[in-house]
C-alpha cells in the first residue's frame, strides 16, 4: 500500500466537474510530479489533500490509515505541508516566529526562546541554510529565501508530505537550482514530495514519477525516466507540439517607444531603449534588478525622477489612463493585486478599461466569447466570476484584456507565469502575430528559453541599470546570466 493514496476523488463546482474519479499514489522518498493543463484539476486535488475543501466522492489513506482532514489545520497536524506560489508567511514576523507559527500551542507547549532558535536552526541547517539570520523579519528576505523558510516550517513541523505548487515560477535560475537541492534533501530524508510545475525540464530533472491530469481525469502515472518532455505534453494536451516558439520573418518599422536615460523612484537608475513597430524586445535580469519598475515607470504607475519616455508622438510623463489613450497597455506581474477584479465576471474584466466607450451587454458577451475561444480559457462562460477560474486561466483573461484594447505597444511582465505549455505556445503565437501586424512588445521574463525564443533583441537589467539591447542570435542563456549577475 502506498504511503499516500487518494482514490476515486471527484469534485464538482456547480456545473463544472473539476475532478472525476482521480487516483494518486505517492511514496515516501519520492518526488512525484503532478502535471496538467490550466484548469485540469491539480489545485483542486491538492486543496482536498490539504483539507481546504472536501471531495464529493473518494477516499484517502495516509501511512495505511484512513485520512479525511476536516480543515487545513487538521491536515497540517496529520503531516501534510502545502507550499503555495503565494507564500503564506507573515512579513513582519521573524524567521523563527514564522517557522514556529501555529506550532507552539499544538506540539511544543511553552517553549523557551533558545530552544525555539535551536529547532529552527536545525531545520534550516538540514536544508543547507545554516547561517540565515533567525531574527530578521521575513519581509527583508528575497523571495527565494522566504520559500526556504516556508519549507523549513514543514520540516520543523515533522511533515511527511510536502506539496510544492509551482515553486520556481518566481525564482531565477540560480535560485531554482538551490531549491532543487533542497527538494533532493527532503527526498533523501524520506519525505513524500508532490511537485506541481509547468516546466517540464524541471520535472525531468527532479521527479521519480509523474501523474498527468487532463480534464479532471488521471490519464497516466509513469516513471519520469520513461517519458521525454514531448511525451508529457502529448499526454497533457492530447496532441504533439512541434514548435513552441513560432517566429515569422519580421521587419521592424519606425520607433514607437523611446526611453531616454530614465530614472524612476526607486528604480530604474538608468534605462535607455528604443522599441520599433513590428519588434519584440525582451528584458532579462535577476529578481529585484528593477525590470518590473522599468515597465511601471514607463506606464506611469511610478514617478519619473528624470529622463524621457516618448510613446509615438506623445512625449513626457503621463498617468496610466493617458498611456492607454496613447496606445500603450500593460500586463502586470501581479494579476491579483492590480490586474483583475476577482469577484467580477470574465466579461467585465475583459472589457472594463475600454470604458467610457460604453458597449452593450450583448456585444460585451459576444466579444468575450470570441476571446474565451481564442485564448482557450477554460470556464463556463462570459458571466463566470474570474476568481473561480484556475490561476493559468485568470492569466489568459488578463492577456486577452490587453489584446482586446488593441493597443500599439504592449508591456508584458512575466506573461506566461503559471501557464501550461499548450497555452504558452498560443501566447507566443499571439505575440508573433502582433509583431507582424506592426505592433510592438516589450516583455520582461525570468524564463530565458522563452526570451530567446520569442524576442528579436534582449537587454539585460543589472542593479537598476539597463544594458544595451542585442540581437538574440548574439546571445545565449549563459551570456545573459553572466550579464545579469554583473560578471
Ligand atoms: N471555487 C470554484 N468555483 C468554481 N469552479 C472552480 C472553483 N475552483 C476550481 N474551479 C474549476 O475547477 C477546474 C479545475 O481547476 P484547478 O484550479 O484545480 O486547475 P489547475 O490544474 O490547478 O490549473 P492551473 O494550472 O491553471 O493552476 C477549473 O475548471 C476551475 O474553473
Amino acid at each position: 500500500m502506498s504511503f499516500l493514496h487518494m482514490s476515486g476523488i471527484s469534485k464538482r463546482f456547480g456545473a463544472t466537474v473539476a475532478l472525476d474519479g482521480v487516483e494518486l499514489q505517492v511514496e515516501r522518498g519520492e518526488v512525484h510530479a503532478l502535471v496538467g493543463e490550466n484548469g485540469s484539476g491539480k489545485s483542486t486535488l491538492m486543496r482536498i489533500l490539504a483539507g481546504a475543501i472536501q471531495p464529493d466522492e473518494g477516499t484517502m489513506t495516509l501511512d495505511g490509515k484512513p485520512y479525511h482532514p476536516s480543515s487545513p489545520m487538521d491536515a497540517r497536524k496529520s503531516g501534510i505541508a502545502m507550499i503555495y506560489q503565494e507564500l503564506a508567511l507573515c512579513p513582519d514576523l521573524s524567521v523563527t516566529e514564522n517557522v514556529l507559527l501555529g506550532m507552539e500551542d499544538t506540539r511544543l507547549g511553552f517553549v523557551r526562546q533558545s530552544e525555539q532558535h535551536e529547532r529552527v536552526r536545525a531545520a534550516l541547517t538540514q536544508l543547507g541554510y545554516p547561517h540565515l539570520d533567525l531574527n530578521a523579519p521575513v519581509r527583508n528576505l528575497p523571495i527565494a529565501v522566504r520559500q526556504i523558510v516556508e519549507i523549513a516550517r514543514a520540516v520543523a513541523l515533522g511533515s511527511s508530505v510536502v506539496v510544492l505548487d509551482e515553486p520556481t515560477s518566481s525564482l531565477t535560475q540560480a535560485d531554482a537550482q538551490k531549491l532543487f537541492e533542497v527538494v533532493r534533501t527532503l527526498k533523501a530524508e524520506g519525505h513524500a514530495i508532490i511537485y506541481i510545475s509547468h516546466f517540464l525540464d524541471e520535472i525531468k530533472l527532479l521527479a521519480d514519477r509523474l501523474t498527468v491530469l487532463r480534464d479532471g481525469n488521471n490519464v497516466g502515472t509513469l516513471p519520469a525516466a520513461e517519458v521525454d518532455a514531448n511525451g508529457i505534453v502529448t499526454l497533457m494536451v492530447g496532441r504533439t507540439i512541434d514548435d513552441v516558439y513560432p517566429r515569422s520573418e519580421r521587419t521592424p518599422g519606425l520607433p514607437i517607444l523611446e526611453v531616454n536615460e530614465l530614472m524612476g523612484r526607486p528604480k530604474p537608475d538608468e534605462a535607455t531603449l528604443e522599441l520599433r513597430r513590428g519588434e519584440v524586445l525582451g528584458i532579462a535580469g535577476l529578481n529585484g534588478s528593477g525590470r518590473t519598475e522599468l515597465l511601471r515607470t514607463i506606464f506611469g504607475l511610478e514617478a519619473v525622477r528624470s529622463g524621457k519616455v516618448k510613446v509615438g508622438k506623445f512625449e513626457g510623463a503621463a498617468q496610466p489612463h493617458q498611456r492607454w489613450d496613447q496606445g500603450l497597455g500593460m500586463l502586470s506581474e501581479d494579476r491579483k493585486e492590480e490586474g483583475l477584479a476577482l469577484t467580477m465576471p470574465i466579461a467585465d474584466n475583459l472589457t472594463l478599461t475600454k470604458l467610457p466607450r460604453i458597449i452593450s451587454s450583448t456585444r460585451q458577451a459576444a466579444d468575450t466569447a470570441i476571446w474565451i475561444d481564442k485564448m482557450k480559457v477554460r470556464c463556463r462562460g462570459p458571466e463566470q466570476a474570474i476568481g473561480e477560474l484556475s490561476g493559468g486561466n485568470q492569466q489568459k483573461v488578463a492577456i486577452a484584456r490587453l489584446l482586446y484594447h488593441e493597443v500599439d505597444v504592449l508591456l508584458l511582465d512575466e506573461p506566461t507565469r503559471g501557464i501550461d505549455v499548450g497555452s504558452k505556445e498560443q501566447i507566443y503565437g499571439v505575440i508573433d502575430a502582433l509583431a507582424l501586424e506592426g505592433k510592438a512588445v516589450l516583455m520582461v521574463s525570468s524564463y530565458l528559453p522563452e526570451l530567446l525564443g520569442v524576442c528579436d533583441r534582449i537587454a539585460v537589467m543589472h542593479k537598476g541599470r539597463l544594458g544595451p539591447a542585442r540581437p538574440v542570435n548574439e546571445l545565449s542563456q549563459e551570456s545573459i546570466m553572466q550579464e545579469a549577475a554583473g560578471a
